[in-house]
């Protein structure tokens, strides 16, 4: 397979950069996201040859290319091997059966118990091996509703150089999630409950990537599923799934829970590599603006609305950004522009022909509170699997597009960080599985931050000394 060399801004105007400075890099100095120049396709026999692998060899197969020389091969394969080694299940991502045709994809089998493990621990890995190399410190900021920071702080608590602050929407994650992010005493992790939204989050951080005065004197980095290196590592189970299921030789879809589009956007990257997925179904909450952008060709926030998969509350959806490069001809002007009017005027519409070539590739359907629950009911009821809201809005949309096709529904995380809706839901409360069962016993640490920016990098720098 070729070998990605160099990455590009999705708005065409900040310096290409190898693997590992774009994953260092996080946000491109444009604005923009980094995507592979182009991406390389796996022939047929080598997505064959995955079938009966470890996890670990077939991540080690699927991601190589595009490491390119920043790592290693046996250094990679070290990497690869640390990351998932602490992993619940020794299938890292089993399937499980809940219908004709129907499978969950279990992804909640990692340290905090949501799919962010499995390329937070492996960018955690690439992190510590090439800070070590190059003696740099770093200032991670993440934003997250809920999930991507407690396993941001996970891969990270602990290392000495580097701090890692979190900025969580005040009073919208579940008090377990809440809990995963405020109870590590080490004393590089910072968790700060933003008044404001996720949208809120995500827009503060890109802010301070946008302010290179504070950018280059923190060493700011990120790992939202704006660095590159995050949608990669979530390549791999697409992959591994599908070959269980037949792939190559015959096709699989998915349906994916979705909120700013980093994990499907990796099942798109798994397709443009060869991998055989006829359905690629964006599954929304309430908070529906991708499902109407596809419908309707008019991506417009309406504000976030709190829900009970409150992981995907978001409006402003990162990743979109990168496949609309795609659809846009890799017109980087063009996506800028558009970006622009979403800052400026709340949205935009899709042009005619890009509207064409997404729809070509996503499907996308919405579920309403009321049919969460009625989901995780149904589940549990008739198959004895307890599902995390976010699970059930994907197993819900997915039933709209069930054919003889298998379709793979990604169980983005495990029912206990939701205990509240599921006993809702069920009647039952999920246990906590025993290596956190202390976790409502441990003191918390947070720290309250208004919505502003400069009030946060004030904070940041005091806290780093830099
Ligand atoms: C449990 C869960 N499901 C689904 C999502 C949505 O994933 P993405 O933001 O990659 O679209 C998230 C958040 O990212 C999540 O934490
Ligand atoms: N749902 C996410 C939001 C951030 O997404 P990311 O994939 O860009 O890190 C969360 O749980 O924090």
């Amino acid at each position: 397979m070729r070998h990605v060399s160099r990455y590009v801004s999705t708005r065409g105007d900040a310096p290409a950069l190898s693997f590992e400075q774009a994953m260092l890099t996080g946000l491109a100095r444009d604005g923009g996201l980094y995507v592979p120049e182009s991406v390389p396709v796996m022939p047929h026999e080598q997505i064959a040859a995955l079938a009966g692998l470890s996890y670990e060899e077939a991540a080690y197969r699927i991601m190589r290319p595009f490491v390119g020389d920043s790592f290693g091969d046996d250094e990679f394969r070290a990497i690869i091997d640390r990351a998932y080694a602490g992993f619940g299940h020794s299938a890292r991502a089993p399937l499980t059966q809940i219908g004709p045709n129907h499978f969950l994809l279990e992804l909640f089998h990692g340290p905090t118990l949501a799919f962010k493990d499995f390329a937070m621990q492996l960018i955690g890995q690439l992190f510590q091996v090439a800070l070590e190399r190059s003696g740099q410190r770093v200032t991670i900021v993440g934003a997250t509703s809920g999930d991507t920071g407690s396993a941001a702080i996970e891969a990270f608590r602990g290392l000495s150089n580097v701090d890692v602050f979190i900025l969580f929407p005040r009073g919208r994650v579940s008090e377990v999630q809440r809990r995963q992010m405020t109870t590590p005493v080490e004393s590089n992790v910072h968790a700060l409950a933003l008044e404001g939204d996720f949208d809120d989050c995500q827009a503060r951080l890109k802010d301070m990537f946008n302010d290179f005065e504070f950018r280059d004197a923190v060493g700011l980095a990120g790992v939202n599923s704006i660095n590159w290196a995050r949608v990669l590592a979530q390549v791999v189970y697409y992959f591994t799934s599908a070959v269980s299921l037949g792939a190559p030789h015959r096709p699989v879809s998915f349906t994916v829970p979705t909120g700013n589009f980093g994990d499907i956007f990796a099942g798109y990257i798994a397709r443009a590599m060869g991998l055989p997925i006829e359905k690629l179904v964006i599954a929304t909450n309430q908070n529906d603006i991708l499902h109407r952008a596809l419908s309707t060709g008019a991506y417009t926030t309406t504000g976030v609305a709190p829900s009970i998969s409150p992981s995907m509350d978001i409006q402003v959806s990162s990743n979109f950004e990168r496949v609309l490069f795609d659809a846009y001809g890799r017109d980087g002007r063009a996506v800028a522009q558009l970006m622009d009017e979403l800052k400026t005027e709340g949205g935009f519409t899709i042009s005619q022909g890009a509207l064409e070539t997404l729809r070509a590739t996503f499907e996308s359907g919405r579920c309403s509170e009321d049919e969460t629950y009625a989901t995780i009911r149904t589940e549990h009821d008739r198959n004895g699997e307890t599902i995390c809201p976010h699970t059930a809005v994907g197993v819900n949309v997915a039933g709209g597009f069930l054919s003889e096709v298998p379709m793979v529904t990604l169980s983005t995380a495990h029912p206990a960080k939701f205990p509240d809706a599921v006993e809702k839901a069920t009647g039952q409360r999920p246990p906590l599985p025993d290596r956190m069962a202390d976790l409502f016993d441990r003191p918390e640490r947070m720290t309250e931050v208004p919505n502003d920016l400069a009030a946060l990098e004030a904070l940041i720098r005091e806290r780093t000394g830099r």
